[in-house]
Formats: structure tokens, sequence, C-alpha cells
């Protein structure tokens, strides 16, 4: 039996991975998670827990536990709120999101039971990528269970150079707001290989070069263009980025290369727990100082306020506290709520006189009955 790195843990204590698949649209993120969970259904005792977060998808090819889909109707809330589709499925991933304390306790719930937890997202990238929603979920996910971001690429897609570019710029983005650990996958192997990816990512100058002989790469006059320029330089800038990362080809049609999706995710525990967390700690620690700091600041310039209308009118103090006997007698007061929807004032009713509006030429005060 062909069983994924994850099982030689052994540890009944130990936490489930999770990974939260993110791509392009169409890159094949639905055909990944199926994958993966028929791959560990097949080759480890125990089945992933799979949430889908995508609102608008019409069909999933697995049974997730938690759907969005049961939470909001994403076309409901495009009538309700006028919006377009886009709109529409960022508001259901909001409204889920308000939710997500509850989603967050069966996930610890069902921790023990699992080893993987799997996060589909929408296939509008940037709805969860750059949107609120899409941060506190990862976040709340990361700061609960070792998480590894899988970037799934289209590889056939991916075969000109500007492409790839744009495509490791987007990964770039996602890596630096999560700071969680990332595998880039490189998707539909069976069509295309992702040998010249892995050889851009490790050589810039096979990039540039395969940059220089693609048509386009310059004007009339010979010289190179603006975009060549460009992606020649950032590939100078991603060249860092790639060593922070790990790359798998995949076929999630055949199911080649999943084995060593998950031995990637394995590694990744360890960048989560040696990386990750100290920095979440530090953040948080840094956060606390700062709210302890700007309470301290308040607290004084309060005190410092009053100081001042304490020296400025020496009195003041002796009207606004009562002596404590007078406060006991207070507790023996009867206090009626006045229900201002009652149309009959009841005998005797309180008159709030400081409601009465004096009028330029003459006070017009309450006359007695
Ligand atoms: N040949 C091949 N096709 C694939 C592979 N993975 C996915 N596909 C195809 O790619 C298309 C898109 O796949 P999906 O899984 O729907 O992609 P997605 O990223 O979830 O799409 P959205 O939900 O629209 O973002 C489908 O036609 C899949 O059959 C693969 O490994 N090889």
């Amino acid at each position: 039996m062909d069983a994924p790195a994850s099982t030689s843990s052994g540890s009944s204590s130990r936490k489930p991975s999770v990974v939260v698949t993110i791509g392009m649209a169409g890159a094949g993120k639905s055909t990944f998670v199926q994958r993966i969970n028929s791959y560990l259904r097949q080759n480890h005792e125990k089945a992933p827990y799979i949430l889908n977060l995508d609102p608008a998808v019409a069909h999933v090819p697995f049974e997730p536990n938690i759907d969005i889909r049961d939470t909001v109707d994403y076309k409901e809330i495009m009538k309700q709120y006028n919006l377009g589709p886009n709109g529409g499925i960022l508001t259901a991933l909001n409204l889920f999101t308000t939710k997500f304390d509850q989603v967050l306790d069966l996930m610890e719930k069902r921790a023990p039971e699992v080893d993987h937890i799997i996060l589909d997202t929408p296939g509008q990238i940037e709805i969860f990528t750059w949107s609120a929603s899409g941060a506190i979920i990862t976040d709340a996910v990361a700061s609960s269970f070792p998480t590894v971001v899988a970037y799934i690429v289209d590889t056939p897609r991916t075969t000109a150079p500007a492409t790839f570019m744009s495509n490791m710029l987007y990964a770039c983005g996602i890596l630096y707001k999560t700071k969680l650990p990332f595998i880039l996958v490189f998707n539909k192997t069976d069509v295309e290989s992702h040998d010249f990816a892995l050889e851009w990512m490790r050589d810039f100058e096979a990039f540039q070069a395969a940059l220089a002989s693609h048509s386009g790469s310059r004007d009339a006059e010979g010289e190179p263009t603006y975009m060549n320029s460009l992606m020649n330089s950032m590939s100078l800038v991603l060249d860092e980025f790639y060593k922070h990362l790990k790359a798998v080809g995949v076929s999630s049609l055949t199911g080649d290369g999943i084995k060593e999706f998950f031995d990637a995710v394995e590694e990744s525990r360890d960048g989560y727990e040696k990386e990750y967390l100290p920095e979440l700690a530090r953040a948080r620690a840094a956060r606390e100082q700062s709210l302890q700091e700007s309470k301290e600041d308040s607290m004084n310039r309060f005190m410092k306020d009053f100081s001042l209308d304490q020296a400025k009118n020496t009195h003041a103090t002796d009207d606004k506290w009562e002596s404590e006997e007078e406060n006991e007698d207070d507790d023996d007061v009867d206090v009626n709520l006045i229900d201002r929807s009652d149309a009959e004032p009841w005998p005797g009713q309180y008159i709030d006189v400081t409601r009465m509006r004096r009028s330029d030429e003459q006070a017009q005060w309450p006359r007695p009955t």
C-alpha cells in the first residue's frame, strides 16, 4: 500500500494538516481536491475532511463535509443585494465567514479522527486571496492547525514566459500575504510536463533566454520591448521567492505526482512550526503591546484632563460624587421605566424638563394642570 508520509507519525494527538487549494479559474482545483480525496481514501486509513468554500460552483466531484452552499445561496444574495456574480460570491463568502467560528469548532471536533483537512476555494481567485474574509478564514485555520497553501497552476497554459511570470507574481503575492508554507502544484502534467517550469525556477538565465527567443520580445528597431526588460528584471527578483517554496508536478486526471505532493505537505509542517508559528506569536505579542500602549496613553490623557478640570473648578468633585450614605438611600428608590409609546401619560408621570425647549422670544414651560 502506497501510504503518504503523514501516516508515519502514528501519534493520536497529532493535529491534521490543512491544505488550502488556491488557483486561477480552470486550473483544476476541484479535480485536484477530488484526486487527493480518492488518494487518501485508497492509501490511508483516514478519509480527509473537506470544505467547499465556492458558493457558485454548480457541481463538485467530491462529497464535502462542509459546503458553503448549504449555508448561503449566492443567487438569492445577488437578487437581494442587487449584485453581479462576483459581488454575490464575495458577499456569500463574507456571510459564511461570520459563522466561521462554528466551522472551526466542527473542525476541532473532527480533528482526532482525520489527518488532512482540505479547503477548496472559489474559482475567482481574487475573491478569496484579496478579501478580508479569505484572510480571516486562512488566519483562523492556520492559527489552529498546521496549514499549507497549495497553489494550483495550469501547466499547459503557463508555457509562455509572460504567462509564467504573471502566475508566479500572483503566487508570490499570496505567499507574502499569508506567510504560510507554500507548494506550487503544476497540474495537468499528463498534457504538458512541468520540467520547463522547474528549469526556469532553478536558473533565471534559462528563463531570460526563453523570454528573448519568444516572439514579440523586440520592437521594430530590434530593441527589447518594455515588457521584456521588465520581465527580465522580475526574474531576478523572483529568484529569491523560488527559494521559499516547494514545487511538484501532478496530474489530477491520472493521479501522477500525488504521493510527492503529500511528501511536500509533510515537509511543510516543519516550516509551519519553525517559521509560521513563531511569527504568529511575535505578531500577537506586538499587537498586545500596542493595545496596551494605546490603553495606557488614553488613561494618561484622561487623568491629565481630569486633574486640569479639578484644578479649574475645585468644587466640582464635591458636586459629582455623593456620600455613601446618600447612595444607600438611592438603593430604595423605585425606578419607573417610561414607555414613550404609551398614548396617555399616567398620573404623576415624570416630565423631563431638560427636554423642554425655550423659543427665542418667550419661555414655554408646561402649565400645571
Ligand atoms: N488533462 C487534464 N485535465 C485536467 C486536470 N485537472 C483538471 N483538468 C480539467 O480542467 C478543467 C477545470 O478543472 P476544475 O477542477 O473544474 O478547475 P477549477 O480550478 O476547480 O475550476 P473553477 O472552479 O472554475 O475555478 C476540467 O475540464 C478538468 O477536467 C489534469 O490533471 N489533466
